[in-house]
């Protein structure tokens, strides 16, 4: 496929931390917007402050039980080729099996978090349609509440997170509608891809509810609802 503009790679100063742009192409970027706003609503949860849809594989952290879950949301085959890329040029060690779509109206954004030990150590962030700020804060320092570093994430680009990056830092959004350089944020959609550890090898009995980083009570209950309503199982005892 040709490529209007060929990516380019930034470093930035955390370690584990790298940034291309224009990783995808324009078309691909539009036939994945594409393919996640024709999904049925059901899929979406809605938070206070984002709204999110997973597909693949689950975490230890999510709520349905691997089978059942792999029949209602396998990645779509845009989302799996990006997977599949990832791993062949290296980017990946483990081939990507759990993919989140966050999608930010301007003035939402995602609180400090950390991706945790429920998934391989590496994380990659694609971004369509908006340009946004991902703030990074060292949770080893004592101001850890102010962030060290902002990576300006363009449409397109992909952020590769791991070694130091993944466990040193947290990561976050603001909730603001303009990015420092005083762009106003418009919608924007982001694939989290990442490979998800099987619950054994986790040590955990069976998958729990997905729970956002950033997961307010309500939050919680949206996810809960959102998987009872597609895994039609229920799940009154984590309420
Ligand atoms: O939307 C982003 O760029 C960040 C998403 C994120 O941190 C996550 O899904 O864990
Ligand atoms: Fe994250």
């Amino acid at each position: 496929m040709t490529r209007a503009t060929s990516p380019t790679t930034t470093t930035p100063p955390i370690p584990g931390l790298r940034l291309i742009y224009e990783f995808l192409t324009p078309p691909e970027e539009h036939h994945i917007q594409h393919h996640i706003y024709s999904e049925p609503p059901s899929p979406w949860v809605t938070l206070s402050h984002r709204r999110l849809l997973w597909y693949g594989t689950p975490a230890s952290t999510d709520v349905a039980p691997p089978h059942k879950y792999r029949q209602i949301h396998p990645l779509p085959s845009c989302i799996s080729s990006i997977a599949q890329r990832l791993h062949a040029q290296g980017h990946q060690t483990h081939r990507a099996n759990h993919v989140l779509v966050n999608e930010y109206r301007p003035g939402q954004g995602i609180m400090p978090h950390e991706d945790g030990p429920a998934y391989e150590p590496e994380a990659a962030i694609v971004s369509l349609l908006s340009a946004i700020d991902l703030d990074w804060y060292d949770k080893r320092i004592e101001s850890r509440h102010r962030p060290v570093y902002s990576a300006y994430l363009l449409p397109r680009s992909l952020l590769l997170i791991s070694g130091a990056a993944y466990t040193d830092y947290l990561h976050g959004i603001a909730e603001c509608d303009v990015n420092r350089n005083g762009e106003p944020r418009q919608l924007r959609l982001s694939l989290t891809l990442r490979h998800a550890k099987s619950v054994q090898e986790e040590g955990g009995e069976e998958a729990g509810p997905y729970v956002a980083p950033d997961a307010r009570r309500h939050d919680r209950l949206a996810a809960v609802h959102a998987f009872e309503r597609i895994t039609g199982r229920k799940l009154g005892a984590l309420r």
